[in-house]
């Protein structure tokens, strides 16, 4: 089980353009159509299963929000840093 961590920690390995929001850690990426959403949803996705840690994905029109935290840890954990990181590069 991974260590939840500090507010601190948080705010310094948070990468840029991703918020805490209490106990998540969320990005908006925005698209200039519809399906390019879709089709980065389904990557965010993919990579989720690989590392079996999985966000919440909502997507809207021409963006897609995504929310990570650790349920088992109740809590932010580097796994959440680790996924926000992924899929920043998968952008
Ligand atoms: C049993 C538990 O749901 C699994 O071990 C995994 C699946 N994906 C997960 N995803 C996230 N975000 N947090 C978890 O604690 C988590 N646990």
């Amino acid at each position: 089980m991974a260590e939840l961590l500090s507010d601190e920690e948080i705010r310094t390995q948070l990468p840029d353009e991703w918020e805490q929001e209490g106990d998540e850690i969320a990005r908006t990426y925005a698209f200039d159509d519809y399906l390019a959403g879709v089709s980065f949803a389904t990557q965010v996705g993919e990579v989720a299963e690989e590392e079996f840690h999985h966000p919440e994905i909502r997507i809207g029109y021409e963006e897609v929000e995504v929310r990570l935290t650790s349920h088992e840890e109740g809590g932010i954990t580097e796994k959440d840093i680790r996924l926000a990181n992924l899929f920043d590069s998968e952008y």
